[in-house]
């Protein structure tokens, strides 16, 4: 709870006196002192949040911080109201949410896929079940376990079902954005489909224009999550949907396998910033994020990295100038599509043109996946091409690098081991300009940047190839690294995966401080230890 000097002066929670004394949680709320805040707690608690919502008329609603914070502070907890399958997608249990096999398991109420009899009567599926039922011809329902858009529903369904299990819930939703306008000039089989089961087939009481703003809302404002058994899900939450979009997100998101988003800074926000998510993901190039970002959101993105011409310093979707050779293009923008011009020469490329450059080497890439040993050789290759064709941090560049250092993954020789530093070095590097700040990505980045040298070091320190003080300069800021890696990845919440990683990298950190106490020692005989 705290207090702190706010800034101007409002009227206390309690009596109303003109106080300058704010909730140091949210800075907001205003106290003429400790005792009227302390007796006000109970009731302040449920709405005391660092943000508060504005609206701009071309950015809709978003949320601003009410004061300073540091980078790693938890913001927000966010229970989801709905979750459900993909609209497209394999067969998938409704009650647990995991992949099914091709010998399906019907649900005795509804026939629709599920893994066992127990999930027939979970939670989840307990509710949905009788509702289903009534299609009693199974005219809805996937048949097999192949790829189908019967799941489309499934989400819809759950919404619609807030208007009786959560009208607070369902009253949240209707107040999302949902772009049903933008939507209608589009393609509406999907969506005819859908008002058809749920209406005809289903039976559900619910007009065509709820149907089509449930649509838009659940495009619009669904978060991606996964299942614990991995299975991609979409989400929605009663608060985080508020949260405007940037390339360069400033907050990072966790999200639990039940669905709970708990939502952090990455880095330190000043009083009154904007706080962005990002509805697309960073690893995107900027046409790629355009299309995106017009085509389900209806906006087109004006954050600093798509208004910057050199993307942060990454000329992450750049071509280079053929005709001056090194000289990279800077893309000039208008609406629908990009061109790229040369600084130099003034030369032009099309949107078109760069995604088919792009689109070579992606095949290129795609093909090389034929024999283990021949392909690292190839990609190794591939690497160093697609280095001197785009910039060292272009997005072609990143996707050869991760499927190099895919294939690497058990790869223990020493060309290897050097290889994967080499990558790991460039790509942590281009991580932090992606995703900057306190962020899983960067977290994980410098983790196996650290991991990587730490094994070359040890490597090296074990065949006495490198005289042990010059290894010794190389350690220190590995130890650095997997404290840095422990101080981010520890800001996950207990309950993700990734949390894990936090500790192993504590661990990690310990077997490098006893190396370089070894190499201090000079002691030869221990020398066997694996790390
Ligand atoms: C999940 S909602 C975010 C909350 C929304 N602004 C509202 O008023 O409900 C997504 C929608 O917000 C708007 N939006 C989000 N980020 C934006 C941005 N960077 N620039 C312009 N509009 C944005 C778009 O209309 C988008 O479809």
């Amino acid at each position: 709870m705290g207090g702190g000097r706010g800034r101007g002066s409002g009227p206390c929670g309690v009596c109303h006196v003109s106080s300058t004394m704010t909730c140091g949680g949210c800075g907001e709320m205003h106290y003429c002192g400790r005792d009227h805040q302390k007796r006000h707690w109970a009731q302040h608690r449920a709405t005391c949040k660092p943000f508060k919502m504005v609206t701009h008329p071309d950015l809709g609603r978003y949320m601003v911080t009410t004061r300073r914070l540091k980078a790693g502070e938890n913001v927000l907890v966010d229970q989801p109201l709905a979750f459900g399958p993909l609209p497209y997608f394999a067969a998938v249990c409704l009650g647990c949410h995991r992949l099914l096999p091709e010998e399906l398991f019907r649900c005795p109420g509804c026939w629709w896929p599920l893994c066992s009899q127990e999930c027939a009567t979970s939670k989840l599926h307990e509710r949905e079940c009788p509702i289903l039922a009534k299609d009693t011809e199974h005219v809805a329902v996937p048949q097999n376990n192949e790829e189908t858009m019967r799941y489309d529903i499934i989400m819809v369904l759950r919404v619609l079902m807030l208007r009786e299990s959560n009208p607070e819930g369902w009253g949240v939703v209707m107040n999302m954005e949902h772009h049903s306008e933008e939507r209608a000039k589009e393609t509406k089989v999907d969506l005819e489909i859908n008002i058809h089961v749920l209406r005809n087939i289903l039976g559900l009481n619910c007009a065509e224009k709820e149907v089509e703003q449930v649509r838009g809302a659940i495009a619009t404002n669904a978060m991606q999550m996964t299942s614990p058994y991995g299975v991609p899900l979409r989400a929605l939450h009663p608060r985080v949907h508020f949260f405007n979009h940037s390339c360069t997100p400033n907050l990072q998101l966790s999200f639990t396998t039940e669905g709970e988003m708990y939502v952090r800074t990455a880095v330190a926000l000043e009083p009154g910033e904007p706080m962005y998510v990002t509805y697309t993901g960073t690893a995107m190039p900027l046409w790629e994020r355009r299309a995106c970002l017009r085509e389900n959101y209806f906006f087109t993105c004006e954050c600093k990295r798509c208004e910057d011409p050199n993307e942060l310093d990454t000329d992450f979707s750049n071509p280079k100038c053929l005709e001056c050779g090194n000289v990279i293009m800077k893309p000039h923008t208008w609406v629908g599509n990009i061109k790229w011009v040369c600084p130099n020469c003034k030369a032009e490329k099309s949107e078109q043109r760069v995604k088919e450059e792009v689109q070579t080497v992606l095949t290129t890439l795609d093909m090389s996946d034929v024999s283990d040993t021949s392909s690292i050789r190839r990609l190794q290759y591939l690497l160093e091409q697609v280095g001197q064709e785009f910039h060292p941090q272009h997005f072609v560049w990143m996707k050869v690098a991760q499927r190099m250092l895919h294939k690497l993954m058990n790869d223990e020789t020493e060309r290897g081991i050097t290889l994967r530093v080499e990558i790991w070095k460039k790509l942590s590097v281009l991580y932090g300009k992606l995703e900057p700040g306190m962020t899983r990505k960067r977290g994980m980045g410098i983790l196996e940047m650290a991991l990587s040298m730490m094994k070359w070091i040890r490597n090296e320190y074990l065949q006495n190839s490198i005289y042990a003080p010059a290894l010794m300069i190389k350690l220190k800021p590995v130890i650095e690294q997997f404290q840095e890696a422990a101080d981010i990845l520890s800001l996950e919440p207990a309950q993700v995966n990734v949390h894990v990683l936090a500790e192993r990298a504590l661990i990690r950190k310990q077997e490098a401080c006893e190396l370089m106490k070894e190499m201090e020692r000079g002691d030869l005989l221990s020398r066997g230890k694996g790390c």
